[in-house]
């Protein structure tokens, strides 16, 4: 199949058509009506292959992840989905890979309601480079800067899975069946938490999506808003897979400094607490209290009272 069959095979046939798409795949732009009062929230992201995902990975599984790590920064903004674009990077025009991927691709994009616009497609080592846009009302946005000393700290879901999956697909952890099974799954199929900061607007005072792993993210916080903080690490949320195949420490480890759980933290100051149980019960996810914010620009990782140094500092590109 040559290039334009293939785009046109693969990547036109979408089902989610919305209604300010004024003209999608096929000319030299997109042309896209964004709604009035609201900002738009572009991220780009790329996965290549070796370095963000495995040769072996199954295609659909790689064709969700490209598009749901994109998506959790429009949902550490609080904004909606919209439009996409997706760089194609591929050796060979693989029939059956391209798909495995489009349908991943696409599962995901119906889901969020998003619409691929747009795209190139090339030949080279396989990689993948997806640019999404998002809505968000004016002024609502949640952003990394505006915690404040008091404000507790949370995380959604739970932490470290995608980290021990991949050490368990690459052999280098084991467990039994079922929670192999769950963990290689929170690999291959992270949750980005599209409602869950959509219902923090007004809620939360900063906010980011957990990619390099909370230990180095969370700085990220920590230096736009000019505060510190402290942890209590025996309040990270492990899950059931996580804690019968680990000891705790290494547990902790993972879930300090694994990466890609594309969970959410975020901050709430005290006078708003009492708000979240309301406002989540419709995202459908887990929230847990981790810690505070403090004045001293400074993070502290304590595990019942004790400082806990763990073993990194998170996921980094240039060592
Ligand atoms: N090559 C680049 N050119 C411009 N901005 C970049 C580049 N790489 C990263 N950024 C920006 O730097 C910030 C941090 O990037 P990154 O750590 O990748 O964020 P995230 O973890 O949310 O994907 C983001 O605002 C991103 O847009
Ligand atoms: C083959 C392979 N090696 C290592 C990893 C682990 N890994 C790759 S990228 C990454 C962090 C997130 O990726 P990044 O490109 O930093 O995304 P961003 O922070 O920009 O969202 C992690 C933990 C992996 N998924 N696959
Ligand atoms: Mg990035
Ligand atoms: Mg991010
Ligand atoms: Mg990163």
């Amino acid at each position: 199949m040559k290039e334009f069959q293939l785009i046109e095979h693969y990547f036109t046939g979408q089902s989610q058509h919305r209604k300010d798409v004024k003209l999608g795949i096929g000319d030299d732009c997109a042309l896209v009506k964004p709604a009035e009062n609201k900002l738009l929230a572009i991220s780009t992201d790329t996965l290549v292959e070796n370095v963000h995902f495995l040769p072996q990975m199954p295609p659909q599984a790689l064709g969700y992840k490209a598009l749901a790590v994109n998506l959790s920064d429009l949902a550490a903004m609080g904004a909606e989905p919209a439009w996409m674009t997706l760089a194609l990077t591929m050796p060979s025009a693989d029939d059956v890979w391209l798909q495995g991927f489009a349908a991943g691709l696409f599962e995901a994009a119906d889901y969020y309601m998003i619409s691929l616009v747009g795209g190139d497609t090339t030949r080279g080592p396989k990689s993948i480079t997806i640019t999404v846009h998002g809505q968000v009302p004016e002024g609502k946005a949640l952003t990394r800067k505006g915690a404040k000393p008091g404000d507790w700290i949370y995380v959604t879901g739970t932490l470290g899975d995608s980290a021990l999956g991949l050490d368990i697909l690459q052999g280098r952890q084991s467990t039994s069946n079922e929670h192999r099974e769950f963990l290689i799954n929170r690999h291959y199929h992270p949750s980005p938490r599209v409602l869950a900061g959509q219902s923090l607007r007004g809620l939360a005072s900063s906010a980011i999506d957990l990619s390099d792993g909370l230990n180095s993210d969370i700085r990220h916080v920590l230096k736009a808003s000019g505060v510190g903080a402290v942890i209590d690490v025996e309040k990270l949320p492990l899950s059931p897979a996580m804690r019968d195949s680990v000891t705790l420490e290494t547990a902790l480890n993972y879930a300090l400094c694994g990466g890609e759980d594309y969970e959410l933290l975020f901050t709430v100051p005290e006078a708003q607490r009492g708000a979240l149980d309301t406002a989540l019960s419709h995202a459908g996810v887990r929230f847990t209290q981790i810690g505070q914010i403090q004045p001293v620009n400074k993070l502290k990782l304590q595990f019942k009272g004790e400082e806990f140094v763990p073993t990194q500092r998170g996921f980094e590109h240039f060592q």
